[in-house]
């Protein structure tokens, strides 16, 4: 049972993308990360100050909810974000596609940045079920379970930039791309959607091989990369300057930013200036393009991910597929 559900921008600088979700009836609208692989969900279990202005889940309205007593689950986000609580299952639907005993993870306390963004009412984890961190034992995501109904093992993101998109479960929609697909190999040890990208350009410069470990992440909003492309791209930038106290690169609001291409194996993914210009922030606007020192590889995110069609293919080999649009 193939699905397709959209995913609306929560904002006008397309910070995070939700997804309406059905848990037996009550519908949330959930950010798909594939960059985490727990589905959590706001819950009646959650103080009334945390619970206030977000849509709740109630498992005592939902007639196939079955508690997994003495399950619980905690994760933190590499922003330091996060939230914890307990585990039941039921069943989740997500466009036409319907799982049953899919664990959800019911929230107790989760962090300040969750409780502000209000348009949020959780996440559904696309990354590989390795990662789950449900205890005493690790549950499948809601893709794992999915696939054997699925036609194909794939669901597809097809992001936009201040627009809503789909993300398609079981097939490879061809009217939502142009031209061929490029495939690239995934290693999945850390969980995540990983590749090894094969190199970049900036604007009309000369593209500049070099192998970039980088994870396809639909939950995070920019793209994180080594400095050495991080600081090509800003010397292209007129005013463009790292600020510490704004924790990354700005410039003025009025500057051109250059296209930045990323290969893939030998396709270039072009990902137009205008996305790069992120958000205003004090007198500047802040960079889409950040340094991912301290991350230990670099995130292909929406800022990335909305400039191309993508295939993230479950097979027994998994592999990521990307296309021009
Ligand atoms: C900025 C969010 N991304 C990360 O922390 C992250 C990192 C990471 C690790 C260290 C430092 C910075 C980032 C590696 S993989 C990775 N990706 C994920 O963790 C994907 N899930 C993000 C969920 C998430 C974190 N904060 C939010 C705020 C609103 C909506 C969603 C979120």
């Amino acid at each position: 049972n193939d699905g397709s559900v959209t995913a609306t921008p929560v904002d006008a600088y397309d910070s995070e993308y939700l997804c309406p979700v059905s848990i037996d009836g009550q519908i949330l609208a959930l950010e798909f990360d594939s960059g985490s692989s727990d589905l959590w969900v706001f819950s009646t279990s959650l103080p009334l100050s945390q619970q206030k202005g977000h849509v709740i889940f109630d498992p005592s309205k939902s007639k196939n909810w079955k508690a997994l007593s003495g399950y619980t689950w905690n994760i933190t986000y590499g922003d330091k974000s996060g939230a914890s609580g307990t585990v039941g299952t039921d069943v989740v639907t997500v466009g036409g596609t319907s799982v049953s005993g899919q664990a959800v993870e019911i929230a107790t306390q989760v962090s300040s940045q969750f409780v502000s963004d209000t348009a949020n009412n959780g996440l559904l984890g696309l990354a590989f079920s390795s990662i789950n961190t449900v205890k005493p034992q690790k549950q499948k995501t809601f893709f794992d379970l999915a696939k054997p109904s699925l036609s194909s093992p794939v669901f597809t993101a097809d992001l936009k930039h201040h627009a809503p998109g789909t993300y398609d479960f079981g097939t490879i929609n061809s009217a939502k791309y142009t031209g061929a697909i490029t495939y690239t190999n995934v290693v999945t040890s850390k969980g995540f959607w990983e590749f090894t990208g094969s190199g970049y350009a900036v604007g009309n410069g000369s593209f500049v091989s070099s192998s970039i470990d980088a994870i396809a992440d639909t939950g995070t909003t920019l793209i994180y990369l080594p400095d050495a492309v991080v600081t090509a791209y800003y010397q292209q930038v007129s005013g463009a300057s790292y600020d510490s106290s704004q924790g990354g690169y700005t410039f003025p609001c009025s500057a051109t930013l250059p296209n930045l291409t990323l290969g893939i194996g030998s396709y270039r993914a072009v990902v137009p200036g205008q996305y790069i210009n992120y958000s205003p922030r004090g007198s500047k606007c802040f960079g889409g393009v950040q340094s991912n020192t301290g991350i230990g590889f670099s995130i292909y995110g929406d800022v990335f991910l909305k400039s191309q069609f993508v295939i993230f293919d479950g097979s027994s080999t998994p592999r990521l597929g990307f296309a021009s649009k």
